[in-house]
């Protein structure tokens, strides 16, 4: 059984002040029946894991270099994630590919180096509101599963989300349908790469627009074992009910 997750990517949102959102989650849920993951910005993971010490909430990063150090001013190693006190890392996220013109053959070695370093990668794949008029999503989506994933992923190691970029920050997500047509999609892809024990245990994601109010029935679709959360992810009084909604599914 897979257990189910609720990850929340604050992308660049949050001062120190947020860590009382943090907090006040951590107690809303101090036996959380699903897994919660939260991707504050990196300035925020060690304070965080200060806050959220004895909690049940694990924290993560939302990017990290394909190397393990040396000289790239700006830029965070996976190892210094882990350091912090996180246990994974989004990697791929569309912001990153979009604004950092990042490729599935970069976000491949990350992750590759992420896995490696013990961190659990976040592994976001989506198409374009371009894409999904002009070709077939599918062709998209499996491209990007292929190139992005490293060899050697499991269930423990790899989450998979399913970010269509038209319903970030949007208001808009996908018909359940079109949910489920991509995540059993995806579960058939890994399945057949990484054998059906591995395929299996892997974690899909949907983000795009969750809010208290639709996690129900994005939750209720096959193959969703959870949400990929920016907006509402930032208050406890936003997150929870879905975390809840989650909890019930
Ligand atoms: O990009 C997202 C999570 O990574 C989704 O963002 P929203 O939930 O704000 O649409």
């Amino acid at each position: 059984m897979r257990r189910k997750l609720a990850a929340g990517n604050w992308k660049m949102n949050g001062l120190r002040a947020g860590l009382s959102e943090m907090e006040a989650l951590a107690q809303r849920h101090p036996d959380p029946r699903v897994d919660i993951l939260l991707c504050p910005p990196a300035t925020l993971i060690a304070p965080a894991a200060q806050a959220l010490s004895g909690s049940r909430i694990a924290l993560g990063g939302q990017d990290c270099h394909a190397e393990t150090s040396g000289a790239y001013t700006g830029d965070l190693s996976a190892g210094m994630l882990l350091d912090a006190g996180a246990g994974a890392v989004i990697l791929g996220h569309s912001e990153r590919r979009a604004l950092h013109r990042e490729t599935s053959e970069e976000v491949r070695v990350k992750a590759r180096t992420a896995q490696a370093a013990g961190l659990t990668t976040v592994i976001c794949l989506g198409e374009s509101a371009f894409q999904r008029e002009a070709t077939n999503t599918l062709d998209i989506i499996g491209a990007q599963l292929s190139l992005s994933v490293p060899d050697g992923s499991t269930g423990v190691n790899l989450v998979v989300a399913y970010e269509p970029v038209w319903a970030i920050g949007s208001g808009k997500t996908p018909t359940p349908g079109e949910i489920g047509e991509v995540h059993t999609f995806i579960r058939a892809r890994l399945e057949s790469r990484f054998g059906p024990g591995v395929g299996r245990s892997v974690r899909l994601l949907y983000g795009g627009s969750v809010k208290g109010d639709n996690a129900a029935e994005i939750f209720a679709i096959p193959d969703v074992d959870g949400a990929l959360v920016g907006g509402a992810s930032l208050t406890a009084a936003d997150f929870s009910p879905i975390v809840e909604a989650l909890e019930e599914a």
